[in-house]
Protein backbone atom coordinates (compact mmCIF):
# COMPACT_ATOMS: atom_id res chain seq x y z
CA UNK A 1 0.00 0.00 0.00
CA UNK A 2 1.55 3.39 -1.13
CA UNK A 3 1.87 6.06 1.72
CA UNK A 4 -0.39 8.85 1.28
CA UNK A 5 1.78 11.63 1.23
CA UNK A 6 -0.25 14.44 -0.18
CA UNK A 7 -3.07 15.75 1.63
CA UNK A 8 -6.53 16.02 0.15
CA UNK A 9 -8.99 18.96 0.69
CA UNK A 10 -11.25 16.87 3.33
CA UNK A 11 -8.48 16.69 5.55
CA UNK A 12 -8.40 20.25 6.19
CA UNK A 13 -10.75 20.69 9.04
CA UNK A 14 -11.08 24.52 7.49
CA UNK A 15 -12.40 23.20 4.40
CA UNK A 16 -15.04 20.36 5.45
CA UNK A 17 -16.58 22.39 7.78
CA UNK A 18 -16.98 25.27 5.52
CA UNK A 19 -18.31 23.01 3.09
CA UNK A 20 -20.86 21.47 5.83
CA UNK A 21 -21.88 24.74 6.96
CA UNK A 22 -22.59 25.97 2.91
CA UNK A 23 -25.10 22.55 2.50
CA UNK A 24 -26.30 22.62 5.62
CA UNK A 25 -27.61 26.58 5.30
CA UNK A 26 -29.10 25.37 1.72
CA UNK A 27 -30.86 22.25 3.39
CA UNK A 28 -31.98 24.55 6.36
CA UNK A 29 -33.81 26.78 4.23
CA UNK A 30 -35.81 24.22 2.91
CA UNK A 31 -36.54 22.41 6.14
CA UNK A 32 -38.11 26.33 6.89
CA UNK A 33 -40.49 25.86 3.65
CA UNK A 34 -40.94 22.35 4.56
CA UNK A 35 -43.30 23.23 7.97
CA UNK A 36 -43.73 27.03 7.09
CA UNK A 37 -47.45 26.46 6.62
CA UNK A 38 -47.62 23.99 9.94
CA UNK A 39 -48.72 27.05 12.69
CA UNK A 40 -51.31 28.22 9.94
CA UNK A 41 -53.62 25.92 9.81
CA UNK A 42 -55.77 27.96 11.93
CA UNK A 43 -55.67 30.42 9.53
CA UNK A 44 -56.21 27.99 6.43
CA UNK A 45 -59.17 27.07 7.75
CA UNK A 46 -61.04 30.12 8.07
CA UNK A 47 -64.05 30.68 5.35
CA UNK A 48 -62.23 32.94 2.62
CA UNK A 49 -64.89 35.54 3.66
CA UNK A 50 -63.32 35.94 6.92
CA UNK A 51 -59.59 36.09 4.96
CA UNK A 52 -58.60 32.21 5.33
CA UNK A 53 -58.93 29.50 2.55
CA UNK A 54 -61.91 27.46 3.51
CA UNK A 55 -59.84 24.37 4.11
CA UNK A 56 -61.32 21.62 6.71
CA UNK A 57 -58.77 19.50 8.69
CA UNK A 58 -59.09 16.81 5.83
CA UNK A 59 -57.89 19.14 3.08
CA UNK A 60 -55.01 20.66 5.79
CA UNK A 61 -54.36 17.15 6.10
CA UNK A 62 -54.17 16.12 2.19
CA UNK A 63 -51.82 19.29 1.87
CA UNK A 64 -49.48 18.25 4.50
CA UNK A 65 -49.01 14.74 2.89
CA UNK A 66 -48.50 15.40 -0.63
CA UNK A 67 -45.04 16.56 0.15
CA UNK A 68 -44.24 12.93 -0.08
CA UNK A 69 -46.61 12.21 -2.60
CA UNK A 70 -44.60 12.14 -6.31
CA UNK A 71 -41.61 10.74 -4.04
CA UNK A 72 -43.62 7.91 -3.35
CA UNK A 73 -46.36 6.93 -5.97
CA UNK A 74 -43.76 8.26 -9.30
CA UNK A 75 -40.71 6.76 -7.11
CA UNK A 76 -38.83 9.36 -7.75
CA UNK A 77 -36.78 9.10 -4.52
CA UNK A 78 -35.98 5.73 -5.43
CA UNK A 79 -34.53 7.23 -9.22
CA UNK A 80 -33.05 10.32 -7.41
CA UNK A 81 -30.88 8.01 -5.20
CA UNK A 82 -29.88 6.21 -8.71
CA UNK A 83 -29.37 9.86 -10.64
CA UNK A 84 -27.25 10.79 -7.27
CA UNK A 85 -25.20 7.83 -7.53
CA UNK A 86 -24.96 7.62 -11.59
CA UNK A 87 -24.58 11.93 -12.09
CA UNK A 88 -23.04 12.61 -9.18
CA UNK A 89 -23.27 15.25 -6.43
CA UNK A 90 -23.29 18.53 -8.45
CA UNK A 91 -25.49 17.46 -11.14
CA UNK A 92 -28.47 16.40 -8.21
CA UNK A 93 -27.68 18.77 -6.24
CA UNK A 94 -28.68 22.04 -8.22
CA UNK A 95 -31.70 19.59 -9.78
CA UNK A 96 -32.70 19.21 -6.31
CA UNK A 97 -32.62 22.77 -5.58
CA UNK A 98 -34.09 23.92 -8.61
CA UNK A 99 -37.38 21.99 -8.14
CA UNK A 100 -37.35 23.22 -4.75
CA UNK A 101 -38.00 26.22 -6.25
CA UNK A 102 -40.45 25.58 -8.38
CA UNK A 103 -42.59 23.99 -5.95
CA UNK A 104 -42.25 26.42 -3.64
CA UNK A 105 -43.56 28.95 -6.67
CA UNK A 106 -46.13 26.81 -7.39
CA UNK A 107 -47.48 26.50 -3.40
CA UNK A 108 -47.69 30.06 -2.87
CA UNK A 109 -49.61 30.65 -6.11
CA UNK A 110 -51.72 28.23 -4.72
CA UNK A 111 -52.31 30.20 -1.21
CA UNK A 112 -52.54 33.43 -2.62
CA UNK A 113 -53.87 33.18 -6.32
CA UNK A 114 -57.84 33.94 -6.46
CA UNK A 115 -59.67 30.41 -7.04
CA UNK A 116 -63.10 31.60 -5.72
CA UNK A 117 -65.28 28.76 -4.89
CA UNK A 118 -63.70 26.82 -7.31
CA UNK A 119 -63.06 23.04 -6.79
CA UNK A 120 -60.49 20.07 -8.41
CA UNK A 121 -62.13 17.13 -8.07
CA UNK A 122 -61.46 13.32 -9.47
CA UNK A 123 -65.34 11.83 -9.02
CA UNK A 124 -64.59 8.69 -10.18
CA UNK A 125 -62.61 8.09 -6.63
CA UNK A 126 -64.68 10.77 -4.62
CA UNK A 127 -62.13 13.27 -4.16
CA UNK A 128 -62.82 16.51 -3.86
CA UNK A 129 -60.09 19.92 -2.43
CA UNK A 130 -60.61 23.49 -2.75
CA UNK A 131 -58.14 24.61 -5.90
CA UNK A 132 -56.37 26.38 -3.36
CA UNK A 133 -55.65 23.27 -1.64
CA UNK A 134 -54.84 21.84 -4.91
CA UNK A 135 -52.34 23.91 -6.39
CA UNK A 136 -50.66 24.58 -3.33
CA UNK A 137 -50.40 20.16 -2.75
CA UNK A 138 -49.14 20.17 -6.30
CA UNK A 139 -46.35 22.50 -5.53
CA UNK A 140 -45.73 21.16 -1.89
CA UNK A 141 -45.24 17.41 -3.85
CA UNK A 142 -42.99 18.80 -6.54
CA UNK A 143 -40.84 20.48 -3.37
CA UNK A 144 -41.27 17.50 -1.47
CA UNK A 145 -39.01 15.80 -4.55
CA UNK A 146 -36.04 18.17 -4.70
CA UNK A 147 -36.14 18.52 -0.93
CA UNK A 148 -35.84 14.92 -0.36
CA UNK A 149 -32.95 14.33 -3.14
CA UNK A 150 -31.42 17.34 -1.69
CA UNK A 151 -31.10 15.45 1.75
CA UNK A 152 -29.40 12.36 0.04
CA UNK A 153 -27.50 14.44 -1.87
CA UNK A 154 -26.44 16.01 1.28
CA UNK A 155 -26.19 12.85 3.36
CA UNK A 156 -23.47 11.65 0.31
CA UNK A 157 -21.49 15.14 1.00
CA UNK A 158 -20.88 14.90 4.40
CA UNK A 159 -20.12 10.82 4.09
CA UNK A 160 -17.34 12.36 1.20
CA UNK A 161 -15.61 14.88 3.39
CA UNK A 162 -15.92 13.65 6.87
CA UNK A 163 -15.57 9.76 6.85
CA UNK A 164 -12.44 8.99 9.24
CA UNK A 165 -13.26 12.52 10.38
CA UNK A 166 -16.18 13.68 12.62
CA UNK A 167 -18.76 12.05 10.61
CA UNK A 168 -21.63 11.50 13.10
CA UNK A 169 -20.54 15.11 14.74
CA UNK A 170 -20.77 16.81 11.30
CA UNK A 171 -24.26 15.14 10.57
CA UNK A 172 -25.58 15.99 13.80
CA UNK A 173 -24.76 19.76 12.96
CA UNK A 174 -26.18 19.63 9.63
CA UNK A 175 -29.64 18.08 11.18
CA UNK A 176 -29.58 20.83 14.19
CA UNK A 177 -29.17 23.40 11.80
CA UNK A 178 -32.25 21.98 9.49
CA UNK A 179 -34.41 21.92 12.99
CA UNK A 180 -33.40 25.61 13.40
CA UNK A 181 -34.96 26.09 10.21
CA UNK A 182 -38.41 24.09 11.22
CA UNK A 183 -38.11 25.90 14.44
CA UNK A 184 -37.87 28.93 13.17
CA UNK A 185 -41.12 27.88 10.74
CA UNK A 186 -43.10 26.91 13.72
CA UNK A 187 -42.56 30.03 15.90
CA UNK A 188 -41.91 32.85 12.89
CA UNK A 189 -45.03 31.38 10.54
CA UNK A 190 -48.33 33.07 12.32
CA UNK A 191 -46.85 35.76 13.83
CA UNK A 192 -45.29 36.94 10.31
CA UNK A 193 -48.81 35.97 8.59
CA UNK A 194 -50.68 38.08 11.49
CA UNK A 195 -48.00 41.01 10.76
CA UNK A 196 -49.19 41.17 7.32
CA UNK A 197 -52.99 41.25 7.75
CA UNK A 198 -53.16 37.26 8.51
CA UNK A 199 -52.09 36.63 4.96
CA UNK A 200 -50.68 32.66 4.22
CA UNK A 201 -48.47 33.80 1.55
CA UNK A 202 -46.67 36.13 3.60
CA UNK A 203 -44.41 33.62 5.13
CA UNK A 204 -44.68 31.65 1.85
CA UNK A 205 -42.83 34.43 0.32
CA UNK A 206 -40.30 34.72 2.52
CA UNK A 207 -39.43 31.06 2.60
CA UNK A 208 -39.38 31.22 -1.35
CA UNK A 209 -36.51 34.03 -0.78
CA UNK A 210 -34.97 32.25 1.79
CA UNK A 211 -34.79 28.80 -0.40
CA UNK A 212 -33.18 30.71 -3.27
CA UNK A 213 -30.47 31.84 -1.55
CA UNK A 214 -29.76 28.17 -0.29
CA UNK A 215 -29.61 27.33 -3.88
CA UNK A 216 -26.57 29.96 -4.69
CA UNK A 217 -25.00 28.28 -1.60
CA UNK A 218 -25.09 25.28 -3.22
CA UNK A 219 -23.80 26.47 -6.15
CA UNK A 220 -21.13 28.32 -4.16
CA UNK A 221 -20.68 24.07 -2.57
CA UNK A 222 -20.86 23.11 -5.97
CA UNK A 223 -16.65 24.46 -6.51
CA UNK A 224 -15.73 23.44 -3.33
CA UNK A 225 -16.90 19.75 -3.92
CA UNK A 226 -14.82 20.23 -7.81
CA UNK A 227 -11.80 21.36 -5.82
CA UNK A 228 -12.11 18.44 -3.34
CA UNK A 229 -12.49 15.71 -6.40
CA UNK A 230 -9.37 17.43 -7.70
CA UNK A 231 -7.48 16.96 -4.71
CA UNK A 232 -8.21 13.36 -4.84
CA UNK A 233 -7.11 12.79 -8.03
CA UNK A 234 -3.59 14.52 -7.11
CA UNK A 235 -3.41 12.58 -4.45
CA UNK A 236 -3.76 9.20 -6.18
CA UNK A 237 -0.79 10.37 -8.35
CA UNK A 238 -0.59 9.87 -11.80
CA UNK A 239 0.64 6.60 -11.68
CA UNK A 240 -1.83 5.14 -9.37
CA UNK A 241 -4.18 7.13 -11.10
CA UNK A 242 -3.67 5.65 -14.64
CA UNK A 243 -3.54 1.98 -12.91
CA UNK A 244 -6.59 2.78 -10.73
CA UNK A 245 -8.77 3.92 -14.07
CA UNK A 246 -7.64 0.81 -15.80
CA UNK A 247 -9.13 -1.33 -13.16
CA UNK A 248 -12.31 1.24 -13.08
CA UNK A 249 -12.87 0.46 -16.85
CA UNK A 250 -13.03 -3.21 -15.68
CA UNK A 251 -15.97 -2.51 -13.84
CA UNK A 252 -14.51 -3.11 -10.14
CA UNK A 253 -14.84 -1.18 -6.95
CA UNK A 254 -15.80 2.32 -7.13
CA UNK A 255 -18.56 2.52 -9.97
CA UNK A 256 -22.04 2.14 -9.32
CA UNK A 257 -23.73 -1.19 -11.02
CA UNK A 258 -27.98 -1.58 -10.94
CA UNK A 259 -26.97 -5.35 -9.80
CA UNK A 260 -25.03 -3.66 -6.70
CA UNK A 261 -28.52 -2.92 -5.53
CA UNK A 262 -28.66 -6.50 -4.15
CA UNK A 263 -26.42 -5.70 -1.77
CA UNK A 264 -28.49 -3.37 0.18
CA UNK A 265 -31.66 -5.55 -0.66
CA UNK A 266 -30.62 -8.40 1.23
CA UNK A 267 -28.83 -6.96 4.36
CA UNK A 268 -31.27 -6.87 7.36
CA UNK A 269 -29.54 -4.52 9.49
CA UNK A 270 -30.63 -1.99 6.40
CA UNK A 271 -34.16 -3.06 6.74
CA UNK A 272 -34.04 -2.54 10.37
CA UNK A 273 -33.13 0.93 9.71
CA UNK A 274 -35.55 1.30 7.28
CA UNK A 275 -38.14 0.71 9.38
CA UNK A 276 -36.85 2.48 12.02
CA UNK A 277 -36.84 5.51 10.10
CA UNK A 278 -40.49 5.31 9.00
CA UNK A 279 -41.98 4.38 12.12
CA UNK A 280 -40.07 6.84 14.27
CA UNK A 281 -40.26 9.79 11.54
CA UNK A 282 -44.24 9.02 10.88
CA UNK A 283 -44.46 9.91 15.34
CA UNK A 284 -42.35 12.99 14.69
CA UNK A 285 -42.85 15.26 11.68
CA UNK A 286 -46.48 14.77 10.68
CA UNK A 287 -47.09 14.99 14.46
CA UNK A 288 -45.28 18.47 13.96
CA UNK A 289 -48.19 19.32 11.19
CA UNK A 290 -51.25 19.46 13.67
CA UNK A 291 -49.05 19.69 17.21
CA UNK A 292 -50.18 23.90 16.96
CA UNK A 293 -53.92 23.14 16.96
CA UNK A 294 -53.64 20.62 19.63
CA UNK A 295 -52.09 23.39 22.26
CA UNK A 296 -54.35 25.29 21.77
CA UNK A 297 -57.65 23.02 22.02
CA UNK A 298 -56.71 20.86 24.24
CA UNK A 299 -53.97 23.08 26.22
CA UNK A 300 -55.50 26.37 26.31
CA UNK A 301 -52.99 27.95 24.28
CA UNK A 302 -53.20 31.51 22.88
CA UNK A 303 -53.12 31.55 19.05
CA UNK A 304 -50.24 33.70 19.00
CA UNK A 305 -48.05 31.48 21.22
CA UNK A 306 -49.26 28.13 20.51
CA UNK A 307 -46.61 27.04 17.62
CA UNK A 308 -43.68 28.08 20.15
CA UNK A 309 -44.69 25.00 22.00
CA UNK A 310 -43.98 22.49 19.18
CA UNK A 311 -41.05 24.72 18.03
CA UNK A 312 -39.33 23.48 21.67
CA UNK A 313 -39.14 20.12 19.82
CA UNK A 314 -36.81 21.33 16.54
CA UNK A 315 -34.76 24.08 19.01
CA UNK A 316 -34.03 21.22 21.64
CA UNK A 317 -32.53 19.40 18.98
CA UNK A 318 -30.53 22.51 18.20
CA UNK A 319 -27.57 21.17 20.99
CA UNK A 320 -28.66 17.90 21.48
CA UNK A 321 -28.34 16.23 17.99
CA UNK A 322 -24.26 17.36 17.87
CA UNK A 323 -24.26 16.59 21.30
CA UNK A 324 -25.17 12.87 20.86
CA UNK A 325 -23.34 12.55 17.53
CA UNK A 326 -20.24 13.13 19.23
CA UNK A 327 -21.01 10.83 21.46
CA UNK A 328 -21.82 8.51 19.07
CA UNK A 329 -18.34 9.26 17.32
CA UNK A 330 -16.06 8.92 20.51
CA UNK A 331 -18.12 6.41 22.88
CA UNK A 332 -20.17 4.48 20.24
CA UNK A 333 -23.76 2.74 21.36
CA UNK A 334 -25.43 3.65 18.56
CA UNK A 335 -28.19 1.36 18.87
CA UNK A 336 -28.83 1.90 22.40
CA UNK A 337 -29.28 5.50 21.49
CA UNK A 338 -31.60 4.46 19.07
CA UNK A 339 -33.72 2.63 21.32
CA UNK A 340 -33.96 5.21 23.95
CA UNK A 341 -35.14 7.63 21.52
CA UNK A 342 -38.11 5.65 20.77
CA UNK A 343 -39.26 4.64 24.00
CA UNK A 344 -38.77 8.52 24.92
CA UNK A 345 -41.55 8.86 21.61
CA UNK A 346 -43.66 6.33 22.89
CA UNK A 347 -44.18 7.83 26.16
CA UNK A 348 -44.79 10.93 25.18
CA UNK A 349 -47.23 10.41 22.83
CA UNK A 350 -49.24 8.20 25.92
CA UNK A 351 -49.04 11.07 27.65
CA UNK A 352 -50.61 13.08 25.33
CA UNK A 353 -53.03 10.86 24.17
CA UNK A 354 -53.98 10.56 27.99
CA UNK A 355 -55.10 14.20 28.16
CA UNK A 356 -53.26 13.89 32.16
CA UNK A 357 -51.77 17.63 30.90
CA UNK A 358 -53.94 19.69 32.53
CA UNK A 359 -51.82 22.92 32.17
CA UNK A 360 -49.86 24.27 28.87
CA UNK A 361 -46.55 24.39 30.62
CA UNK A 362 -46.73 20.62 31.39
CA UNK A 363 -46.88 20.37 27.38
CA UNK A 364 -44.08 22.51 27.40
CA UNK A 365 -41.88 19.60 29.50
CA UNK A 366 -43.31 16.78 27.53
CA UNK A 367 -42.10 18.81 23.99
CA UNK A 368 -38.80 18.74 25.36
CA UNK A 369 -38.40 15.35 25.99
CA UNK A 370 -39.83 14.75 22.43
CA UNK A 371 -37.20 16.96 21.30
CA UNK A 372 -34.35 14.93 23.45
CA UNK A 373 -36.01 11.53 21.89
CA UNK A 374 -35.72 13.90 18.44
CA UNK A 375 -31.90 14.22 18.73
CA UNK A 376 -31.24 10.52 19.87
CA UNK A 377 -32.33 8.53 17.23
CA UNK A 378 -31.24 10.88 14.19
CA UNK A 379 -27.53 11.56 15.40
CA UNK A 380 -27.54 7.66 15.40
CA UNK A 381 -29.14 6.82 12.53
CA UNK A 382 -27.79 8.64 10.13
CA UNK A 383 -24.44 8.20 10.66
CA UNK A 384 -25.25 4.12 11.12
CA UNK A 385 -25.79 3.50 7.51
CA UNK A 386 -22.34 4.02 6.07
CA UNK A 387 -21.26 1.16 8.63
CA UNK A 388 -24.08 -1.25 6.97
CA UNK A 389 -23.78 0.24 3.35
CA UNK A 390 -20.26 1.34 1.38
CA UNK A 391 -19.61 4.55 0.09
CA UNK A 392 -20.56 4.07 -3.63
CA UNK A 393 -24.12 2.86 -3.01
CA UNK A 394 -24.89 5.32 -0.01
CA UNK A 395 -26.80 7.50 -2.40
CA UNK A 396 -29.05 4.61 -3.42
CA UNK A 397 -29.46 3.51 0.30
CA UNK A 398 -30.13 6.48 2.01
CA UNK A 399 -32.61 7.30 -1.26
CA UNK A 400 -34.22 4.01 -0.38
CA UNK A 401 -34.71 4.66 3.30
CA UNK A 402 -35.97 8.28 2.48
CA UNK A 403 -38.31 6.48 -0.48
CA UNK A 404 -40.21 4.45 2.60
CA UNK A 405 -39.65 7.28 5.05
CA UNK A 406 -42.07 9.59 2.70
CA UNK A 407 -44.54 7.02 2.60
CA UNK A 408 -45.40 7.57 6.40
CA UNK A 409 -45.00 11.63 5.48
CA UNK A 410 -47.28 11.60 2.79
CA UNK A 411 -50.08 9.20 4.61
CA UNK A 412 -49.77 9.46 8.07
CA UNK A 413 -51.14 13.33 7.70
CA UNK A 414 -53.79 12.65 5.73
CA UNK A 415 -54.96 9.88 7.73
CA UNK A 416 -54.63 11.68 10.48
CA UNK A 417 -56.33 14.74 9.11
CA UNK A 418 -59.17 12.90 8.50
CA UNK A 419 -59.01 11.18 12.08
CA UNK A 420 -58.86 14.71 13.36
CA UNK A 421 -62.02 15.28 11.42
CA UNK A 422 -63.92 12.38 13.37
CA UNK A 423 -62.07 12.84 16.88
CA UNK A 424 -61.25 16.50 17.33
CA UNK A 425 -60.55 15.50 21.18
CA UNK A 426 -57.09 13.87 19.25
CA UNK A 427 -57.45 10.99 21.91
CA UNK A 428 -57.54 8.83 18.73
CA UNK A 429 -54.55 10.43 16.75
CA UNK A 430 -52.14 10.69 19.49
CA UNK A 431 -52.74 6.70 20.57
CA UNK A 432 -51.70 6.24 16.77
CA UNK A 433 -48.52 8.39 17.05
CA UNK A 434 -47.95 6.08 20.18
CA UNK A 435 -48.40 3.00 18.21
CA UNK A 436 -45.26 4.61 16.04
CA UNK A 437 -43.71 4.67 18.96
CA UNK A 438 -43.75 1.45 20.62
CA UNK A 439 -43.58 -0.36 16.94
CA UNK A 440 -39.97 1.90 17.00
CA UNK A 441 -38.61 0.40 20.28
CA UNK A 442 -39.99 -2.92 19.12
CA UNK A 443 -37.53 -2.39 15.77
CA UNK A 444 -34.96 -1.03 17.70
CA UNK A 445 -34.79 -4.32 19.88
CA UNK A 446 -34.53 -5.94 16.55
CA UNK A 447 -31.57 -4.10 15.35
CA UNK A 448 -29.54 -4.44 18.68
CA UNK A 449 -29.90 -8.39 17.95
CA UNK A 450 -29.21 -8.44 14.27
CA UNK A 451 -26.27 -5.58 15.02
CA UNK A 452 -25.07 -8.45 17.07
CA UNK A 453 -24.97 -11.21 14.99
CA UNK A 454 -23.73 -9.32 11.96
CA UNK A 455 -21.18 -7.21 13.32
CA UNK A 456 -21.58 -4.06 11.53
CA UNK A 457 -20.32 -2.14 14.73
CA UNK A 458 -23.16 0.09 15.70
CA UNK A 459 -22.23 0.12 18.78
CA UNK A 460 -18.61 0.84 18.15
CA UNK A 461 -17.07 4.43 18.24
CA UNK A 462 -16.76 5.53 14.42
CA UNK A 463 -13.55 7.92 15.71
CA UNK A 464 -10.70 5.07 15.84
CA UNK A 465 -8.00 5.10 17.88
N1 LIG B 1 -37.94 18.27 5.15
C1 LIG B 1 -38.51 17.67 6.29
C2 LIG B 1 -38.59 16.20 6.17
C3 LIG B 1 -37.24 15.68 5.79
C4 LIG B 1 -37.17 14.28 5.99
C5 LIG B 1 -35.86 13.75 5.52
N2 LIG B 1 -36.11 12.62 4.68
C6 LIG B 1 -35.04 13.33 6.71
O1 LIG B 1 -35.33 12.36 7.33
N3 LIG B 1 -34.02 14.07 7.03
C7 LIG B 1 -33.20 13.80 8.18
C8 LIG B 1 -33.78 14.40 9.43
O2 LIG B 1 -33.52 13.86 10.53
O3 LIG B 1 -34.47 15.41 9.35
Amino acid sequence: MTEKIQRILSDSKGARWTALFIVAFTMMTGYFITDVMSPLEVLLDKPVAAGGLGWTSDDYGFFAGSYGLINVFLLMLFFGGIILDKMGIRFTGIMACGLMVIGVFIKYYGVTGDFGDSRFTLSFVNFSLPMSAAVASLGFAIFGVGCEICGITVSKIITKWFTGHELALAMGIQVALARLGTAGAMMGALPFAKAFGGKVGAPVLLGLVLLVIGFLSFIVYTVMDKKLDKSVEEAKGEKEFEKEKETLDEETDDDFHFRDLKYIFSNPGFWCICLLCLLFYSGVFPFLKFATKLMIANYGVSEDMAGSIPSLIPFGTLLLTPLFGSLYDRIGKGATLMLIGSAMLAAVHFIFAIHILPYGWFAVIIMIILGVAFSLVPSAMWPSVPKIIPMKLLGSAYAIIFYIQNIGLALVPMFIGKVNGADPSYTTSMSIFCGFGVAAVVISLLLIAVDKKKHYGLQDANIKK
